[in-house]
């Protein structure tokens, strides 16, 4: 029971793809969240989740490239400032409550600690819990290979699993088996079950680090520790030190804060895309690179149909069937855009790839004939 009047806010996170947005707008379409905001961070210089997400107001408060757990806090905190300013001074009508959603690669310890922490955020907002999502098919692999999944898992309160009829059950109760040594008392709950998709899910009461494995609450001492003011100040210095992760003076826009690896770029194409180009220059990535292809999302206008984009989601080896949008989005602007965040897999290397398929020739590179005529080309395999 609340004794104060401070907003509530959940922190959705899960690692990329793992179906965040989706459930964000099952969640949206509850009556009882017309009086929340929801503030959205993705990676990618061209921004395509505020397109996708459904809501009816304008409450939806986007941030800039680059990562809630890093860069981007700052902006986090000014935005909380920000809003209940506006709310205060009546410029905003009323908000009852806050879902961020993070990116799939954000540690969730310093987003916590934003809230928890900073002493004017404190004063009106209140972390109402975490929801993390974690992926049936991919996640199991994931919490192996990534220490932010791990963390997304073990912060929760609740745990949602999504692409459940896309696992087998061997898998999905190993899955099972490794969130419960992770997190032992999160409430653990399917995608598609209907509290899932309810306002109820972000209701779970003040937060309380005492409730999860030990490592939560030296996860958050760290951070707050980190954000001490004799560390840094966030609003002064925008590429601020973050020793934490140990990668200072990283550029907001590049994901390699997290892991050399790992990079995030896009493809923005003018002109619509023949159908057979497109569906050949996804399969060979998919089946050549899908290890490689963390996450993929685009919108694209296709020339068969050019007025109803097709939306596209790739998650590692796994490419979701695609979706008929009935509009662009915004009418002002139909270009392709592809938002990749790969691992070991170089940017210039996919979109070579890409113009190669489009018959777009590069200098030093082959086009489309020259690849067709190479007399090494697998027999039968035509580009
Ligand atoms: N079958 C099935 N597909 C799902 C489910 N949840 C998400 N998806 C699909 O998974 C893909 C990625 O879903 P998103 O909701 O965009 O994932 P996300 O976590 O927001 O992705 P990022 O923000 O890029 O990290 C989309 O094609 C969804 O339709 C689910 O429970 N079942």
């Amino acid at each position: 029971m609340r004794i104060h009047d401070k907003i509530p806010v959940t922190i959705l996170t899960g690692f990329l793809g793992a179906g965040k947005s989706t459930l964000l707008n099952r969640v949206l379409k509850d009556p009882a969240m017309k009086d929340a905001a929801v503030i959205i961070n993705e990676f990618g210089d061209v921004g395509i989740d505020h397109l996708l997400v459904e809501s009816s107001g304008d409450a939806i408060i986007e941030l800039s490239d680059g990562c809630l757990c890093c860069t981007v806090r700052g902006e986090l905190v000014d935005t909380l400032a920000n809003l209940m300013d506006a709310v205060q001074t009546g410029r905003v009508k009323p908000v009852k409550r806050v879902v961020i959603e993070t990116t799939g690669l954000a540690d969730p310890a310093p987003v916590m600690q934003a809230i928890m922490g900073n002493p004017v955020i404190a004063t009106n907002f209140e972390l109402d819990g975490v929801v993390t999502v974690i992926d049936a098919v991919n996640g199991l692999q994931t919490l192996d290979n990534h220490e932010e999944a791990r963390k997304q898992a073990a912060v929760a309160d609740r745990l949602i699993v999504s692409k459940r009829s896309m696992a087998i059950a061997e898998l999905l109760s190993a899955l099972k088996t490794r969130l419960r040594q992770l997190n032992p008392r999160a409430a653990l709950l399917d995608a598609d079950s209907a509290q899932a998709g309810s306002v109820e899910i972000l209701v779970n009461g003040l937060y309380d680090p005492a409730a999860k494995i030990a490592d939560v609450s030296r996860w958050l001492r760290d951070e707050d520790e980190h954000d001490a003011p004799h560390h840094h100040d966030h609003h002064q210095h925008a590429h601020h030190d973050h020793d934490h992760h140990d990668h200072d003076h990283q550029d907001p826009h590049d994901v390699n804060r997290h892991d050399t690896s790992i990079q995030s770029f896009s493809i923005v194409e003018d002109k619509p895309i023949e159908p057979m180009a497109l569906e050949m220059f996804i399969d060979l990535l998919r089946s050549a690179h899908g290890e490689k292809l963390l996450r993929m999302k685009a919108i694209i206008a296709v020339s068969d149909r050019p007025e109803r984009p097709l939306v596209l989601h790739g998650v590692q080896n796994i490419f979701h069937p695609p979706m008929r949008l009935p509009a662009w989005p915004d009418p002002a602007d139909r270009r392709t855009r592809m938002v990749l965040i790969t691992k070991d897999l170089p940017e210039d290397f996919v979109k070579t790839l890409f113009d190669a398929f489009l018959g777009k020739p590069r200098i030093d590179t082959p086009d489309r004939t020259a690849l067709n005529d190479n007399p090494l080309a697998i027999p039968g395999m035509k580009i």
